[in-house]
């Protein structure tokens, strides 16, 4: 089915913001100086986006993607987040601003990326990369594999070293990228010369603890949305509670696989403990298509205007392998999407029910998530306001 509906995936971006960089600035406490007026205004009230909150890492952790030009780092997030088609990225220009977004789609999955364009030299003393790095989930390092690498490679070890320095919590991502045209020799190949060179640089820097993640990429099929789920994933504290819920909802279901998607992007964000076989998971991003663009086509749209996906939201597709997929929707933005034999779906019954027990649990863990975020909003409220007096002037250490 088409990725390339615009409409469906247009309200998953709550903003979509291109910051410019200007000068220096030694405050450390103040990370937004580095940015324009303007910028400030719009990206950062009320600590929102967490930028001042010294927590905001946590809250809304921000991925990085970096790389050198036309590696194709705006391609992957037009892809993802949206629902490009990946022809119309050969018309996309290149990216001169760091560009920011925030990425809210689900209860689950929040956070910014921050695309930057590949010509900058973000080591430039102007540049306040320290503040970058500090806020920093995951740095995802784009290399071209259809081009000779190795540049890339310098760039890659000089941006891992030095975000490392800053930050040694960073998950720290490589995307061999644009592989749709090599072959599969060719693929593993690349990927363990790849591998070995960069560990090898980290070996020589004595910096051997640094972990770098591979994955082989493309925008044209599905392996783009795994390596982005499997990024994700790693940034979602209650990650190891999902995949529990699920180990024991499939166990008391007699089903295969289950997949917990965030339905807009395609990401899933966390499966049961059985191995993801990627015709399985190509499948199931299939069936949402199918399901969103019937229901766009059909469906009813809400008054906000966002996704015709609700409580009612469900589907059944029998395969002739004598297997049976099953969807159904679990909060506002997540689905499960299930695989299960032909004579175990004769107990939908069954499974319907344990359906209703998973979704309460799910929901349970939303609302824990949702306490410890206004916790911690209200940790740095009370600290912000301790910093001021009562006229907002921010208070002089006696
Ligand atoms: N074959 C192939 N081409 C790709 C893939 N991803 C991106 N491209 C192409 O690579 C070119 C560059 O992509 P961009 O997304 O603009 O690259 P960028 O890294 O953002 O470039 P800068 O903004 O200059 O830093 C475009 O023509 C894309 O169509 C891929 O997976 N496979």
């Amino acid at each position: 089915m088409s990725q390339g509906n615009k409409k469906c995936g247009e309200e998953e971006v709550e903003e979509d913001e291109t910051l410019a960089m200007t000068g220096d600035d030694d405050d450390d406490d103040d990370d937004l100086d580095t940015f324009t007026d303007g910028d400030l205004d719009s990206g950062c009230e009320d600590g929102v986006l967490g930028c001042r909150d010294p927590f905001s890492s946590e809250v809304k952790p921000r991925i990085l993607l970096m790389g050198l030009r036309r590696s194709g780092k705006s391609s992957i997030q037009k892809v993802v987040f949206h629902k490009m088609s990946p022809n119309e990225t050969l018309f996309l220009e290149s990216t001169n601003k760091i560009c920011r977004e925030d990425v809210s789609n689900s209860s689950f999955v929040h956070f910014q990326i921050w695309d930057f364009p590949g010509q900058i030299d973000f080591f430039d003393p102007t540049f306040d990369y320290e503040m970058i790095f500090r806020g920093t989930g995951a740095l995802i390092f784009v290399i071209d594999s259809q081009d000779d690498y190795v540049e890339a490679l310098s760039r890659l070890h000089l941006t891992v070293t030095r975000a490392y320095k800053v930050n040694p919590d960073i998950n720290f991502e490589v995307f061999i990228h644009k592989v749709d045209g090599l072959s599969d020799d060719h693929k593993i190949e690349k990927q363990r010369d790849i591998q070995k060179r960069a560990n090898d640089d980290l070996v020589d820097a004595a910096l051997e603890r640094i972990h770098l993640s591979f994955y082989l990429t493309s925008i044209y099929d599905h392996s783009i949305f795994e390596a982005f789920s499997k990024v994700v994933q790693k940034l979602i504290p209650e990650l190891p509670t999902l995949e529990n819920l699920l180990n024991i909802f499939i166990t008391n279901s007699a089903i295969e696989k289950a997949f917990l998607f965030d339905v807009v992007s395609k990401i899933y964000i966390a499966t049961d403990s059985s191995p993801v076989d990627m015709q399985t998971y190509e499948l199931c991003c299939d069936m949402i298509d199918v399901v969103i663009d019937i229901s766009c086509i059909y469906g009813v749209m809400g008054n906000e205007g966002g996704i015709p996906y609700d409580k009612e939201s469900m589907a059944i597709i029998r395969l002739n392998s004598t297997s049976v997929m099953y969807l159904k929707e679990v909060t506002k933005f997540l689905a499960l999407v299930c695989f299960l034999r032909e004579e175990s779906f004769e107990r939908k019954g069954l499974i319907d029910y344990n359906f209703h027990c998973f979704r309460k649990a799910i929901q349970e863990v939303f609302e824990v998530r949702l306490k410890v975020l206004r916790s911690r909003k209200l940790l740095s409220h009370r600290r912000r306001s301790r910093q001021a007096t009562p006229n907002g002037t921010p208070r002089v250490p006696s």
